[in-house]
């Protein structure tokens, strides 16, 4: 297994990926030391018009890692920072269609990374908690079962909150669930699918966030939660916690 290519919001992510880890409870297999977790690059798709990567620092950001042990219930896990630039839906709260985005993201690589090329078909989100921007979340996907075509998925959406003492930890109150059926193309419709080498260049003119885009987030709240995220002690963290997640680092 390769190392991981970190993207310049290595130093937060990589905390907030702790926490994936940190987190674990009996009734959330997937944050068990023992897995591991591999992170799938923006770079892996070339250069391909994501939606949900033609935002900013600003609005969101997120990385997105799946399971990556020889496992028949593979996961995958996305870690996001929600801004507050465009992001609400009523006034004050983060729009039930972008939580809803993370889900469908989560859900759809994973299937893809199981080896399903499978479509949306049916989306459910049951919004459980509101959850106001700048916010940071955890979602959690996994696969139900599969059915010929049908490959039937599962996500759950998680804040991540700074606790009184600074650090960050994930609630164990979902904000959102949500279940998806994925039907796997048929041959026609895979000939249309664009692959990172033959996808559109319009992404070339989309912005990656840099660490400048970051420090100049004016949100109190983001920046609080910056600080923590950038502080030497969870630098430390950090690596006690990527040795035991990537084996290979
Ligand atoms: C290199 C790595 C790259 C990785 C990239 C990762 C990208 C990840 C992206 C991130 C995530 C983003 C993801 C995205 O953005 S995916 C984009 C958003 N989704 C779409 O555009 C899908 C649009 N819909 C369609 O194309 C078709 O309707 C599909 C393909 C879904 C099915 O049409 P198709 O003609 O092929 O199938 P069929 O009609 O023969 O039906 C087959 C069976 O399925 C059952 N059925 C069908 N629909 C429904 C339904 N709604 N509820 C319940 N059941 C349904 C149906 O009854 C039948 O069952 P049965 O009679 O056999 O029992």
């Amino acid at each position: 297994m390769s190392a991981p290519q970190v993207g310049v919001h290595e130093s937060r992510t990589d905390a907030y990926l702790a926490l994936l880890v940190n987190n674990s409870s009996s009734d959330n297999n997937i944050s068990t030391s023992s897995r591991t977790v591999r992170e799938v690059s923006y770079q892996d798709w070339g250069r391909s018009a994501n939606f949900t990567r033609a935002q900013g620092a600003e609005r969101l950001d997120y990385r997105l890692f799946v399971s990556d042990d020889e496992t028949e219930h593979p996961t995958a896990h996305i870690v996001a920072q929600i801004g507050t630039d465009g992001t609400e839906g009523v006034p004050g709260f983060v729009h039930g269609g972008l939580t809803s985005t993370l889900a469908d993201t989560a859900m759809g690589n994973l299937a893809w990374h199981a080896g399903y090329k499978a479509f949306t078909a049916n989306l459910n989100v049951d919004f459980r908690a509101p959850l106001s921007p700048p916010a940071c979340v955890v979602v959690d996907a996994k696969i139900e079962k599969t059915e010929g075509r049908k490959v039937y998925l599962s996500a759950d959406v998680f804040e991540v909150q700074e606790m009184q003492d600074g650090t960050l930890a994930r609630s164990n109150d979902v904000v959102a669930e949500a279940t998806s059926l994925f039907i796997v193309m048929d041959k026609a419709k895979e000939t249309a699918v664009t692959t990172p080498d033959t996808a559109p260049q319009n992404g070339a003119s989309t912005p990656r966030v840099t660490n400048d885009d970051i420090r100049d987030h004016t949100s109190t709240c983001v920046a609080s939660v910056r600080e923590t995220l950038f502080s030497p002690g969870w630098s430390t963290i950090e690596k006690d916690y990527l040795k035991t997640v990537w084996a290979s680092t």
